[in-house]
């Protein structure tokens, strides 16, 4: 178990260049499954999940070539796929989250797909239902066995239909879409999720071939086609970690210039922060946070009543900005209520900023109000280990700006999304030292 120890109060300063997308970059990478052909991914993160999911489909017998320092080559055109029957693939399986994408694809093309519970964090039940049940919509055969957690979908071919998604699930959406790319006819999703994961997913399948339209709305039309080629395809910048950037920038009073964060797909997010009182300033494609000498003031909503957070599937605002969202909330002049909706373990880390003398009620497993200190009084240094991947870095946010030196254990959970999260922090003036 990795360990960060953070002496607080530094102020950072310059700039930081935001990872590739970690979500995005899962979606695609189980993309490379539909053709034999060479598809080329730049910007992809070095992280944790996303290293194991490489890991994954170099198993399955995908021929990986390093082109570039965050680009990989693709070449699925001579696959083992008896190592879906293998010990190791159930290790790898539920490695991490995304793993669950590959179904799809295999599904489409092989007409078989295996996967073990996947990982992830644990932050409440996780189920699979939307998933599979797109599947069985599209012909498939479906199997589960309780006892080992292991799924199973096989179909000779899949017929295109139409579907009303019992929730927008943005794994799930990938997974249909990429079994419809291939399938005979026309699918129609409705309730389809529409982050820009998914928008990134459906215009990089569009370019190897495939047929889809509706892309950014919650109503996919898929038009089967025969067979699938190769692209090359660009990741976003990850706007978790662009959120995360900015929460770390306010909550230590820092001026931070967040390099080409691509604007045009960050949603609600600056505005969200906005809402905190943190100026986000558009610079071309950057965020300029200037120093919040002054703090930063909750706005209201216009009635006067206390400002809520809450998250929704796209284009609202994403659940894994809320436990930053909350954190930064601690120090700033006002209280907010942050509703998490989705997810009914996300918000229990709050008891750490509790023993750091964070003013928070808790008021049930979804929502928080928080009671924001205005710089008064600070944060104290604490003991913590990471439950998941945002709350480690909330915590390490919480960290940055207390007095004395913080212990973070578990940094794993961190390092699941964050590059390098240590070493660039150092670099634009953090005190922080990893400890193995
Ligand atoms: C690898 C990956 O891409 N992980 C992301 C993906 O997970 P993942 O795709 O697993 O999450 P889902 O979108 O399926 O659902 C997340 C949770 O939200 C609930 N739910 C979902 C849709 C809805 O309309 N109402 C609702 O309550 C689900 O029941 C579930 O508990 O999307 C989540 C929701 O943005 C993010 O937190 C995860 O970072
Ligand atoms: C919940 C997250 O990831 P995963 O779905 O991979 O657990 C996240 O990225 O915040």
């Amino acid at each position: 178990m990795g360990t960060f120890r953070i002496e607080g109060g530094a102020k950072l300063s310059g700039e930081i260049t935001p990872q590739g997308a970690k979500n995005e970059a899962l979606q695609i990478l189980c993309a490379v499954l539909l053709t034999d052909q060479t598809v080329t991914i730049h910007n992809i993160p070095n992280i944790i999940d996303v290293n194991k999911l490489i890991k994954l489909l170099e198993n399955l017998g995908v021929n990986i070539r390093k082109v570039g320092t965050s680009s990989f080559s693709f070449k699925a055109n001579n696959l083992n796929l008896d190592y879906l029957q293998s010990e190791q693939f159930k290790e790898d399986g539920k490695g991490l989250r995304g793993s669950i994408m590959i179904v799809g694809p295999l599904l489409a093309r092989f007409g078989k797909g295996y996967i073990p519970k996947p990982g992830g964090d644990k932050i409440g039940r996780r189920r699979l239902d939307t998933h599979f049940e797109g599947f069985i919509k599209l012909g498939a055969e479906f199997r589960y066995n309780k006892e080992e957690y292991f799924y199973g979908v096989e179909a000779k071919k899949l017929k295109g239909t139409y579907m009303l998604l019992d929730e927008a699930s943005v794994t799930g959406t990938a997974n249909i879409v990429m079994a419809a790319v291939l399938a005979e006819g026309t699918t129609t999703i409705y309730n389809a999720a529409c982050e820009p994961y998914l928008q990134q997913l459906c215009t990089m399948l569009n370019q190897m071939g495939a047929k889809i339209s509706g892309v950014g709305s919650n109503l996919l039309t898929i038009e089967g086609v025969e067979s699938l080629g190769g692209t090359d395809h660009t990741v976003l910048p990850d706007m978790i970690e662009i959120g995360s950037w900015i929460g770390m920038a306010a909550m230590t009073k820092s001026e931070l210039t967040i390099k080409n964060v691509g604007w045009p797909h960050l949603g609600v997010i600056p505005n969200v922060f906005r809402k905190l009182g943190i100026t986000v300033e558009k610079r071309g494609d950057d965020i300029y946070i200037p120093e919040h000498v002054d703090g930063y003031e909750v706005q209201n909503f216009i009635d006067g009543s206390v400002l809520t957070i809450s998250d929704a599937p796209w284009p609202g605002f994403t659940p894994d900005l809320l436990s930053i969202i909350l954190t930064v909330a601690t120090q700033a002049r006002g209280s907010v209520l942050i509703h998490q909706k989705m997810f009914e373990s996300r918000l229990f880390f709050v008891d750490k900023l509790i023993d750091m003398g964070a003013k928070i009620i808790l008021c049930d497993p979804h929502r928080a109000t928080v009671i924001g200190h205005d710089f008064k009084s600070s944060l104290k240094s604490t003991v913590m280990t990471s439950p998941d991947i945002r709350a480690g870095v909330s915590l390490l946010i919480a960290a940055l700006s207390a007095k004395g030196t913080s212990t973070i254990h578990n940094i794993e959970q961190i390092d699941r999304g964050y590059q390098n999260i240590d070493g660039r922090l150092k670099a634009i003036g953090a005190h922080i030292v990893r400890l193995d």
